[in-house]
């Protein structure tokens, strides 16, 4: 007999849409173990499978439903939805996944799915997971392929300067094997020989330079496999593997309003990337840095930002130290102004960009001006 239907709150949109919210909101409290029975389905009927997967599958599990979650979230928002989708079939080219190892995921995620969240399942349910998921995994098995027509799944990189900054951060330069498109304001994923298919992401702490370098700031997190290879293991010659780049923080160029920047920790990598952009784009736009950190000695970049500041008329930048301001970097903004001219864009730990995200809405900077990664990827940054 089917589950009888209760009314909730969230009943708005397509009939597919309502039955895989109602289908997410059943499986929430019971997420971790939704996605071990997934992984074990999949790799009890495909072994061959396992070796795409990284060796602890603990962030991995959270990762599978992180990106359940947010493509049941938009399922009808659907340009959001496909650029979502199409990032994913990009990034999931380094894996080494191709569109034949689609449907048997697909079985696995329904079996899990139609076990723990039984009490509302029926097959109007599964129907609908079944239309979901077949253009979900069309979305990203076509991407993968116009992307495999002008780029690598994955480049390989030199290390060539490792700068140990503080006792645990480090900015290190690498040479990717191949030309490296991107644009200031992205990140990009990066596995270590050290931890083969465990990637993490990292935000390019430069614009685009001429020779083809790349950097980054990694700060080694307290059981951070990635982040504490590359900042107490990596040196000059070892080769690291990088995905594809990604994230939509990236310079307007169409317009000349301000940018209020705000990075905290080593989130001012992407910042000082966007100044060296604006710099290279010579329109004499105001931009205004507040960087954050909680003692003067975390403030590791402080002379590159202060060096740029001083060739750059237009560019102001100014250092908020908890200790010493007694108080977090986002509440800073309240003694200048006014902001609601600008463009902001906020890089940093996730609690400090949900309450910057919210003050700045408060100074009146409207939410399509406000540019950061997104927080759950954020959650994978840098560990
Ligand atoms: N694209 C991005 O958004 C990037 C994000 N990150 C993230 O930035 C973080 C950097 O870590 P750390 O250097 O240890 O930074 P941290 O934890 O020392 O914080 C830096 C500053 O941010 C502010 N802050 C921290 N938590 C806050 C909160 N809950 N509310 C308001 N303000 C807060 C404080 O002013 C603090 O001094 C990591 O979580 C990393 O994943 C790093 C690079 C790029």
């Amino acid at each position: 007999m089917p589950a009888q239907r209760v009314a909730v709150a969230d009943e708005e949109g397509s009939p597919d849409a309502i039955l895989i919210r109602r289908t997410m909101s059943e499986i929430g409290p019971v997420a971790d173990k939704v996605a071990s029975y997934f992984y074990a389905l999949l790799f009890v009927r495909r072994p061959d499978l396992r070796v795409l997967f990284p060796p602890a599958m603990d962030m991995q599990r959270d990762r599978l439903l992180k990106a359940l979650l947010t493509a049941a979230e938009h399922l009808d928002n659907t340009p959001v939805l496909v650029d979502y989708l199409q990032n994913l079939g990009r990034g999931h080219r380094k894996y080494g996944t191709r569109a034949e190892d689609y449907p048997a995921v697909g079985e696995c995620l329904i079996g899990s799915l139609s076990k723990y969240a039984a009490a509302v399942w029926d097959p109007e349910t599964e129907a609908a997971w079944v239309r979901a998921y077949t253009t979900i995994s069309q979305v990203m098995i076509d991407s993968a392929a116009a992307d495999a027509l002008r780029s690598p799944a994955w480049w390989h990189a030199e290390v060539v300067t490792h700068d140990l900054r503080t006792p645990d951060v480090a900015i290190l330069t690498v040479r990717p094997d191949q030309p490296y498109p991107f644009l200031a304001g992205q990140y990009t994923s990066i596995e270590t020989p050290w931890w083969p298919r465990v990637w993490r992401h990292y935000s390019f702490a430069s614009a685009p330079r001429s020779d083809g370098l790349l950097t980054f700031h990694v700060k080694a997190v307290p059981a951070g496999w990635v982040s504490n290879a590359l900042v107490h293991r990596a040196r000059p010659g070892d080769v690291i593997r990088l995905g594809p780049p990604t994230g939509s923080m990236t310079v307007d160029h169409t317009t000349d309003s301000g940018l209020l920047c705000l990075g905290g920790g080593t989130g001012i990598a992407p910042i000082k990337a966007l100044v060296e952009d604006v710099a290279e784009h010579g329109a004499r736009r105001p931009v205004e840095v507040f960087y954050g950190a909680r003692t003067d000695h975390d403030l590791y970049e402080i002379d590159t930002m202060l060096r740029l500041q001083q060739s750059h008329s237009w560019l102001s930048v100014r250092a908020i130290i908890d200790q010493q301001a007694r108080l977090q970097l986002p509440e800073a903004l309240r003694d200048y102004g006014p902001w609601n001219e600008y463009d902001a864009y906020l890089s940093g730990p996730p609690g400090m960009i949900r309450s910057g995200v919210d003050m700045l809405r408060g100074f009146g900077i409207p939410s399509s001006r406000i540019r950061h990664d997104a927080v759950e990827e954020l959650l994978v940054v840098g560990n």
